[in-house]
C-alpha cells in the first residue's frame, strides 16, 4: 500500500537530510507506529506519502503508483484515498459537527442524499451520535478528535495517516481515540500513526518503525516504544503496574 525505496529528503537550504535512505513497505491493512524524537523525520515521512513534499532521491509508491510520476491533476485523487488526522484537530470553527464531516464530501462533489445518510453513519461509528449540531468549541478535545477522525474516514480512504493524534489529549481520552483507530484499521484501512506516546505504543503492540535523525533504526512487529523489551500484557492479577518482562524482541521478518 505504501512503499519507500531508498528515499532521502533534504529540505531546501538544509544540509542534513530530514529522511535518509529509507526503504520500507507497509501492506494493505497494516497498523504502523512511527516513533522517534522530535525532528527525527516522522512528519516528513507522512508528507511524502501525501505528496505534500517531494523525495530528493528514491521512490515513494502509494497504492502501487510512483507519486513523483503522478501528474498534478491526479494528486487530488491520490489524496482522496488518504485520510489525515492531526494533533490540533483542524476543524472548521464556524461549522457544526455534521457540517465539518459533510464538507469533506461536498468538496469532492458527493450528492446531497449521499451526504445525508453517510455522515450520520460515520458519526455513529466514532461515537458522536446526538452531537451533530454542536460547534467544535462546544466539544471536549477527545470529541473534537473524533470529529476529525470522522471527517478523515467518511470517504472510506484506503490509508489513514495520523500525526500525533493523541498529543493534546489525556491518557484515558487517548485510549478511546486509539480504540477508534484500531476499529477503523480492522475495516481494512491501513493506518500509519506518528507518535511520542509511549504508553499507547506499549499497550497497542503494533508494528513500530523508529527513526533517528532521519534514519530508520528499528522496524519491529508488535514492538514497544523503546527498544529491547516486549511490553507487558496486562492480565489477571497484574494490577495497573504489571512486571515488565525483559525478553528479546523480534525484528520484523524474523518471527517464526
Ligand atoms: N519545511 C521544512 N523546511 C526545512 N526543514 C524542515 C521542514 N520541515 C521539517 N524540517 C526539518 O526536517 C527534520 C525532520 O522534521 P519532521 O517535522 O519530519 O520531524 P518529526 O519527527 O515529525 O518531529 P516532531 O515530532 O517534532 O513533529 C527536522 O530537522 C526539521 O527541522
Amino acid at each position: 500500500m505504501i512503499r519507500f525505496d531508498d528515499v532521502t529528503k533534504v529540505y531546501p537550504g538544509s544540509k542534513r537530510p530530514a529522511l535518509s535512505k529509507i526503504s520500507l513497505e507497509i501492506a494493505k491493512g497494516e497498523f504502523v507506529f512511527l516513533v522517534g524524537a522530535s525532528g527525527s523525520g516522522k512528519s516528513t515521512f507522512l508528507r511524502l506519502v501525501l505528496k505534500e513534499e517531494k523525495a530528493t532521491r528514491g521512490v515513494v509508491r502509494v497504492a502501487g503508483k510512483d507519486v513523483a510520476k503522478l501528474s498534478s491533476w491526479k494528486v487530488p485523487h491520490l489524496r482522496r484515498t488518504i485520510g489525515v488526522v492531526f494533533q490540533d484537530f483542524r476543524l472548521l470553527p464556524n461549522k457544526t459537527v455534521f457540517e465539518n464531516v459533510a464538507f469533506a464530501l461536498q468538496v469532492i462533489g458527493k450528492p446531497r442524499h449521499t451526504i445525508s445518510h453517510t455522515v450520520p453513519e460515520v458519526l455513529d461509528l466514532v461515537g458522536l451520535s446526538g452531537k451533530e449540531k454542536r460547534f467544535p468549541h462546544e466539544l471536549s478535545g477527545g470529541e473534537q478528535q473524533r470529529v476529525a477522525i470522522a471527517r478523515a474516514f467518511v470517504n472510506r480512504p484506503a490509508i489513514l495517516l495520523a500525526d500525533e493524534p493523541t498529543g493534546n489529549l489525556d491518557p484515558t481520552t487517548s485510549l478511546g481515540i486509539m480504540r477508534l483507530l484500531d476499529r477503523i484499521n480492522k475495516t481494512g484501512t491501513t493506518v500509519v500513526m506518528a507518535t511520542h506516546d509511549d504508553d499507547i505504543v506499549d499497550q497497542m503492540r503494533k508494528r513500530v518503525v523508529e527513526l533517528t535523525d532521519g534514519r530508520k533504526i528499528r522496524d519491529e512487529d508488535r514492538g514497544g516504544y523503546a527498544t529491547g523489551v516486549i511490553p507487558p500484557v496486562p492480565g489477571p492479577g497484574t494490577g495497573s503496574h504489571p512486571v515488565q518482562p525483559t525478553v528479546p524482541t523480534v525484528p520484523r521478518g524474523q518471527r517464526g
